[in-house]
């Protein structure tokens, strides 16, 4: 990857358009290109603590050095009614020094006034021209910051969809909104993808134990597996569909809610009947209401809200549905929680920017490639899916503001899975593997289901991990247990470098008290956050996507050809044979569709 950022010098300060201290410059938050990160000083000053101290870090040696290191390593977020935040980054590969030039490099990449300028609303965005304000949907006291756009405060209209939200979903909840044949509403499809699923789906699987009365499905995938599956669960008169697509013009989407439409139409028979049993989220009024869903039955939102980013808008009706507007709200309380602690709080004491320094720490200059979310609670099992597409989408990139490429590397592969699971699949790699793995292990004190010694274990495993990961075992320790079974030396001897633990593999402890709606709002805000501070170091756009393009592209040119008689010679050998062979085999007529 060869460099040609030029170092730029700053440019002068303008007046700022927007309601600000001043420190916050659109221009050089969002658009104008940043000296080169590997030409930064403290950038080379990092290398050279590399070098000399961080790649030669135990960290069970510095436990031993410092007996004060959880309390200098770890975070207490204290919040008003869902107990603390615990964020417990001791075990990691980095002391004072190495920390102080974490957050130097963050204020070296003017990370301050590019936190003032996303939370005023400077086109961040700067690809796409648009402001990055989710946290304008979350903003708890509209009348204390108001949020310009275009010169017009848009709190009010964040404000009246919310009390849209909560009138519709009180009113299907309560029994009093019915179906099209005058039945209550039982079941909730809620149909879109990527962020127009991943968050709401992740959500209300997070917030079962608040569940209302309804259910709620999700359908996502283009494969009509999918909500044939859900359609059989259902019943036309009593199910509420959300159509729910910032564009309205998702081809996965379009074709589920179509299906969706005839399906219900078959026994609706009637157009009006649709106001009764479809609305739709978006952005896009015209394609709602040619696709048949009435204006009234729209739930609205703005391009300043990303898709990843936009559980917090109408997007999160589903969640209003299935845990009720007032869990909803606390939802949206934790993330402003979280949005105050982001803005107000010393980088030092500053729990996104923390996390994202360590990743910084471990993807850059150990050449760690992935990060793990390991959640030890069942209720959070999509919890890693949704930050796949929150992270690998916002930083997935590798062309810097100036346009050039980078010569370092961005965004890591997140992914992960509930604990104790993993324990059974994944987790050799991680202890015993080559790859480093920082990890993120997050974990509820208190459980919602109180089970005989269920929760104990599963808190005794997740503690037992992440110190085994920092420990591992030296090959003494593992000689005595061997030698305690009476083994024979040569078979001693044979087994010990297997059962030899490296340890000094770093993790975060990322407790709270209880999974409640607030302290779920507020560890997605901190991760949001944490990939904006990446973002902001790396010096790319994390809010487009045009990475997802190009597959699209090529699948509308291929679908034609999937649909005719021709031998198709048009793309590569492999893809024109691939081709071949599908025609060849598709279902003929009276064939296909098992029942
Ligand atoms: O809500 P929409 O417009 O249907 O987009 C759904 C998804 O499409 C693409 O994959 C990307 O743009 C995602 O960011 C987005 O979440």
């Amino acid at each position: 990857m060869a460099n040609n950022d030029p170092a730029i010098k700053p440019k002068a300060k303008k007046p700022c358009l927007i309601t600000c201290t001043g420190r916050c410059n659109p221009h050089r938050a969002g658009m104008e290109p940043r000296a080169c990160l590997t030409g930064e000083p403290t950038w080379k000053k990092l290398l050279e603590y590399h070098q000399k101290k961080g790649s030669k870090f135990h960290i069970r040696d510095l436990f031993e050095k410092d007996a004060c290191r959880f309390s200098k390593y770890s975070l207490k977020l204290i919040t008003p009614n869902d107990g603390d935040i615990l964020i417990d980054y001791s075990k990691n590969r980095i002391d004072e020094e190495g920390l102080k030039l974490l957050f130097q490099l963050c204020k070296d990449r003017n990370f301050i006034s590019a936190r003032e300028c996303l939370f005023k609303g400077a086109k961040v965005n700067f690809t796409e021209g648009r402001q990055v304000l989710h946290t304008a949907l979350r903003n708890r006291e509209p009348e204390k910051n108001p949020i310009m756009v275009d010169g017009k405060d848009v709190m009010p209209e964040v404000y009246s969809v919310l009390n849209h939200m909560k009138e519709f979903s009180d009113q299907v909840i309560s029994g009093e909104w019915k179906g099209y044949s005058g039945k209550e509403i039982t079941d909730v499809v809620n149909i879109g993808i990527g962020g127009s699923d991943l968050g709401p789906l992740m959500v209300t699987e997070a917030l079962k134990p608040y569940a209302s009365r309804l259910k709620c499905h999700f359908v996502s995938n283009i494969d009509g597996t999918h909500i044939a599956e859900v359609l059989k669960k259902v019943q036309p008169e009593t199910t509420l569909f959300i159509i729910a697509s910032k564009t309205f013009t998702t081809q996965e989407t379009i074709t589920n809610a179509t299906t969706a439409k005839d399906w219900f139409m078959k026994s609706a028979g009637n157009q009006e009947a649709i106001a009764k049993n479809f609305v739709a989220l978006s952005t896009n009024k015209q394609k709602v209401t040619e696709f048949g869903i009435d204006e009234a039955n729209m739930f609205g939102f703005w391009d300043w809200v990303g898709g990843r980013y936009s559980l917090w808008s109408a997007i999160g009706l589903s969640i209003c549905l299935a845990v009720g507007f007032n869990n909803f709200e606390k939802l949206l309380e934790g993330a402003y929680f979280m949005d105050q602690h982001f803005l107000n709080e010393p980088l030092e004491k500053n729990a996104p920017v923390i996390l994202a320094c360590l990743g910084i720490w471990y993807l850059n200059f150990f050449g760690a490639e992935t990060h793990a979310l390991l959640p030890y609670d069942q209720y959070l099992h999509r919890f890693a899916a949704y930050f796949q597409q929150g992270d690998m989408e916002s930083n997935g990139k590798h062309i810097t503001k100036a346009g050039n490429p980078v010569n370092y590397h961005t965004g890591p592969i997140v992914w992960g899975e509930p604990g104790t699971n993993g324990q059974h699949a994944f987790y050799q790699l991680i202890h015993q593997g080559t790859r480093l793995v920082p990890a993120d292990f997050l974990m509820p004190v208190q459980t919602h289901n109180p089970l005989g010694n269920h929760h104990q274990l599963l808190l005794a495993n997740y503690l037992a991990q992440t110190e085994a990961l920092m420990k591992g075992k030296t090959e003494e320790e593992a000689k005595k247990e061997l030698e305690a079974t009476k083994m024979r030396p040569d078979e001693l001897k044979r087994l010990l470098p297997h059962k030899t633990f490296e340890g000094n593999r770093p993790t975060n402890s990322i407790l709270v008290k209880k999974i409640t709606p607030f302290t779920l709002g507020a560890l997605i805000a901190m991760y949001e956050h944490k990939i904006f501070v990446q973002g902001i170091i790396w010096d790319i756009n994390s809010y487009d996507q045009y990475g997802v393009e190009l597959g699209k592209q090529l699948a509308k040119v291929i679908e034609p050809e999937l649909a005719n008689e021709d031998e198709i010679t048009s793309h590569d050998s492999s893809t024109n044979a691939l081709i071949s062979y599908i025609k060849e085999n598709l279902a003929k007529p009276g064939e296909g569709g098992d029942k």
